[in-house]
């Protein structure tokens, strides 16, 4: 029997209501586990209740610490925490996920089935903790990838009802309608033993594999190897533009690599350019001309499958 645990759920407000949230609670606490619940009502709000978790975490006892929402609020809880204390030793809890998101892709990428929340919420009391590497962009962090361009736009540019609607597939459907607008940029790329100047489809940078509702940017990331899995996308040419848009769906990046996609592993690098650039760190939306990413090698404990 694993021993009892507090654990402190942040939860999006969207997803206040549904039963098998509720009843996923109610299950871990008949098994004598202790579960408080914060839940946002607006923006902001997660980035509150974690700090207020950080400073009462040895009062309240909290074991482990749970974004309840999808990549965007696992990216507010995490860097709310580790931008006051740094170093998995420093952090007074685990992390955890209930995926609870519209793409999931960090809960896909390890493991998780956002579909069984009641299984979700056992492995964020009761799974091993281990040490997991963050990524930096200028002095924000990621916990599953970077990206820019192309995706990055169509992810942030998604219509909310339409993901209401049509879950995950309707950033591809916004991909789809609107791609000659979203797809022209570039960038100078430089890092250790990399120099790429160049027109970009998509740019990332994983501590974990897959962005943009289940595209696996970067197949071969790992999560505490100490190292980002950069890739590349140049923009095709006209006529190639439709079979490259589906390789980079199903994820085939060994095809990817015939149209020229780069992919380095590397701890540091930076990304300029001329024209200002969204990157979204999990999905959240930052923008600059002048980008330095970096790995924060074991920079958290996570407790993941
Ligand atoms: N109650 C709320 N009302 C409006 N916005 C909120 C609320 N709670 C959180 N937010 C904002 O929602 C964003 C997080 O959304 P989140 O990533 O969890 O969902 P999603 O976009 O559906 O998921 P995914 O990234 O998996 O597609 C954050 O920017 C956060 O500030």
């Amino acid at each position: 029997m694993p021993a009892k645990t507090h654990l402190r759920v942040i939860l999006h407000g969207k997803a206040a209501g549904r039963d098998d949230v509720r009843s996923a609670i109610e299950k871990l606490r008949s098994k004598g586990h202790e579960v408080s619940v914060r839940v946002t009502w607006e923006e902001g709000d997660a980035i509150r209740y974690a700090r207020e978790a950080l400073e009462n975490a040895d009062r309240d006892g909290i074991d482990t610490l749970v974004a309840g929402g999808g990549d965007g609020t696992l990216n507010q809880v995490v860097g709310a925490v580790c931008s006051q204390v740094s170093g998995a030793d420093s952090v007074p809890f685990s992390f955890g996920l209930l995926p609870l998101g519209t793409a999931n892709d960090f809960a896909w990428g390890i493991g998780l089935d956002p579909k069984n929340i009641s299984e979700c919420l056992w492995i964020a009391a009761t799974g091993a903790a281990r040490v997991m590497d963050l990524g930096k962009v200028n002095d924000r962090i990621f916990v599953n990838v970077a990206t820019g361009g192309f995706g990055t736009r169509v992810t942030t540019e998604t219509d909310p009802g339409l993901k209401r609607i049509l879950g995950g597939a309707a950033y591809f459907f916004t991909g789809l309608n609107r791609f000659s607008e979203l797809a022209n940029c570039k960038a100078e790329v430089t890092g250790e033993n990399l120099s790429w100047e160049g027109q970009f489809l998509a740019i990332a940078a994983g501590n974990g594999r897959q962005a943009g509702g289940g595209v696996p940017l970067c197949p071969d990331a790992k999560l505490d190897d100490g190292f980002l899995d950069l890739t590349i996308v140049p923009s095709p040419a006209p006529d190639q533009v439709p079979d490259l848009i589906g390789h980079l769906m199903d994820g085939g990046l060994e095809q990817m690599r015939r149209y020229g996609a780069v992919t380095a592993r590397l701890s540091e690098c930076r990304i300029e350019t001329r024209e200002e650039l969204q990157i979204n760190l999990d999905g959240e939306p930052i923008h600059g001309r002048s980008f330095s990413l970096k790995t924060l090698p074991g920079a958290i404990k996570f407790r993941r499958p």
